[in-house]
């Protein structure tokens, strides 16, 4: 059996299995309910699997092997952890940590506590049967590959998950030591270590104790110094867990956040700079969480614990400045979205199809020619009546791109006119711009709604009725439709003419504005094809290949509003 490898056979109580290696079987996604360390002995699974001495063998589906693309494989991570009601660490942090890592999580909850940014007032744990039931119907039915463990408060949950283990084996397991919660306060009292360590260490593939709970693992050895760390991380590896974590978070007088990763083999030191915050609740379980995540997707260990700790070093920067509680410890955004909702930083309103009224879209050529910046430019349309803004920068240079935009954005905030750009979705959300516009040939609108997210405006270019409806279905706000008339701010583009404007606002299910060519002296034609989705003129020339931007933008402004234009 030791010999065998992948595609080997073996027969067991009259059937045929196929013997892979575990490397090979869980890159294929077949090791879901086994467990890949060294079971020595061989475990019958109710699908027919076998578990055989550092083999995974599969059984023979009617002679044939099982494709590899017989199940699309969704990496999962189940976390056994205690809830926190203020939702910075234990399993709320968990599910947030494998969402922003893409993973799914499922949860079994050991304990309540009511717990805020001040501390923990209050501990409920949840009967030891209970948590058997929920770990039954969780490994019974989905396909975990990796278990978290937190916050384990008596020695029967310990006893219960290890039992569950044993019957329902899994990947990966990865064992946060949680005992005493940075506020002090004891989420798993000293009565639980020898358990700990004869029973769950051994079975774990890393186990991630912070300073104090290596301590207190080891009989009260002080840990004062990254040297200590690699001792602590030697000493605890012989207590049977794959891989070592000692995390450095509360190192006193270091600028860096140092963690050290020992395997039996190598130490790792792994630093990176202390981010300077309050906000550091729920980073330990966020970090084994993110572990589990990166281990459930296939990575090996040292891969797993570095974008781990990149992970939480990345999302406490991003949230500095969360304001969230008045104690001294704040939870921190995993999903990088959370924002402080000012009046002048954000717009307030959802889209609104008459803000396509006067359409100003700028061009950086015509910018140069007259010499005025992007900034100026948009001031000026805005001043004279622009209702909404694109940017449309084709030979920008990124960096140039995106410091105009930040300061056009501001100054559309100011007036609450929405501000999109063209094409570069990286730009508008780097930028948190109000949507995009994207052509045929751009990013699809669906995609760049994915990214974007569901407030965003999409607008699209679309010349067929055809077009119009893919732009309906992918999710957009309102098309642009031209060229109306011929232009030369597009080179070789199609002229549809009012007659192919008026057909596809008839077959559009979303606003419309037209563009190209138009300027105030055609802009009332148009206008009268009168059909009640076309909201207004987008414009780029007329606007800025002259020399008074707000003089031109007026003139416009003032002759739509005579025209009644969007309200047939
Ligand atoms: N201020 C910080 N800046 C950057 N990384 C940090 C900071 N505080 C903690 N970390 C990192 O977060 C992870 C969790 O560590 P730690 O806070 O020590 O664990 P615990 O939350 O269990 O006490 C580690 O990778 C640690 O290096
Ligand atoms: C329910 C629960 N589980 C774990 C922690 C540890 O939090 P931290 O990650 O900040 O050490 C906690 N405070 N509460
Ligand atoms: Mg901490």
């Amino acid at each position: 059996m030791a010999s065998a490898t992948f595609l080997s056979t073996l027969s067991l109580a009259n059937k045929n299995y196929l013997l892979l290696t575990p490397t090979h079987a869980y890159a294929k996604g077949y090791t879901n309910n086994f467990r890949v360390s060294n079971l020595p002995s061989i475990v019958v699974r109710k699908e027919g699997s076998v578990r055989s001495q550092g083999f995974v063998a599969m059984q023979e589906k009617g002679g044939s092997t099982l494709s590899d693309d017989s199940r699309t494989k969704t990496p999962h991570v189940l976390t056994v952890a205690g809830s926190d009601s203020g939702a910075g660490a234990g399993i709320q942090a968990d599910l947030k940590a494998c969402a922003a890592r893409r993973v799914y999580c499922s949860t079994v909850i050991t304990a309540l506590t009511a717990q805020n940014t001040v501390g923990v007032q209050g501990v409920s744990n949840v009967p030891e049967d209970f948590v058997a039931q929920q770990l039954k119907s969780v490994l019974s039915d989905m396909q975990v590959d990796v278990v978290k463990t937190g916050m384990l408060p008596s020695v029967g949950i310990v006893k219960t998950l290890c039992k569950t283990l044993r019957e329902f084996p899994v990947h990966a397991l990865v064992v946060d030591p949680v005992m005493v919660s940075t506020s002090g306060d004891v989420l798993a009292g000293p009565s639980i270590l020898s358990t700990f360590l004869e029973e769950l260490l051994p079975m774990a593939d890393i186990i991630t104790p912070n300073l104090k709970e290596a301590s207190a693992l080891l009989n009260g050895m002080q840990l004062e110094t990254v040297d200590d760390m690699r001792s602590a991380a030697r000493l605890l590896h012989n207590m049977g867990p794959k891989n070592v974590l000692v995390k450095g978070g509360d190192l006193p007088d270091s600028s860096d956040a140092v963690d050290i990763l020992y395997n039996g083999h190598n130490f790792y030191e792994l630093r990176s700079p202390r981010i300077r915050t309050r906000n550091t609740h729920g980073t330990g379980c966020s970090l084994a969480s993110s572990i589990a995540a990166e281990v459930a997707k296939g990575y090996p260990m040292l891969s797993a614990v570095k974008v781990a700790k990149r992970f939480v070093e990345t999302a406490l920067d991003y949230s500095k400045e969360i304001d969230i509680g008045n104690g001294p410890q704040g939870p921190f955004d995993h999903l990088l979205r959370l924002k402080s909702h000012s009046q002048a930083c954000h717009r307030q309103q959802p889209f609104d199809p008459s803000d396509l009224f006067l359409y100003a879209v700028t061009d950086s050529r015509m910018n140069k020619r007259w010499g005025r910046s992007i900034i100026d430019a948009v001031k000026a349309a805005i001043d004279g009546g622009a209702t909404i803004i694109q940017l449309r920068e084709k030979d920008a240079e990124t960096k140039d791109f995106m410091e105009s935009a930040k300061a056009c954005i501001r100054i559309c905030r100011l007036h609450g006119v929405p501000l999109l750009i063209n094409d570069r979705v990286d730009v508008a959300i780097a930028c948190d711009a109000d949507g995009v516009h994207v052509g045929q040939s751009d990013m699809p609108a669906r995609v760049a709604r994915t990214l974007l997210g569901p407030e965003k405006i999409i607008g699209v270019s679309c010349k067929t009725p055809e077009q119009a409806e893919q732009a309906w279905v992918d999710g957009a706000d309102y098309i642009g439709c031209g060229g109306v008339y011929p232009t030369n701010t597009k080179e070789n583009n199609i002229t549809v003419g009012l007659n192919g404007l008026k057909t596809v606002c008839m077959a559009s299910k979303l606003p419309v504005v037209a563009i190209g060519g138009i300027g105030v002296s055609n802009a009332r034609a148009v206008m009268e094809i009168r059909t009640s989705n076309l909201k207004g003129v987008a414009v780029v020339s007329a606007l800025f290949d002259r020399e008074c931007v707000q003089a031109e933008t007026r003139k416009l402004h003032e002759m739509l509003l005579g025209s009644n234009i969007g309200s047939t």
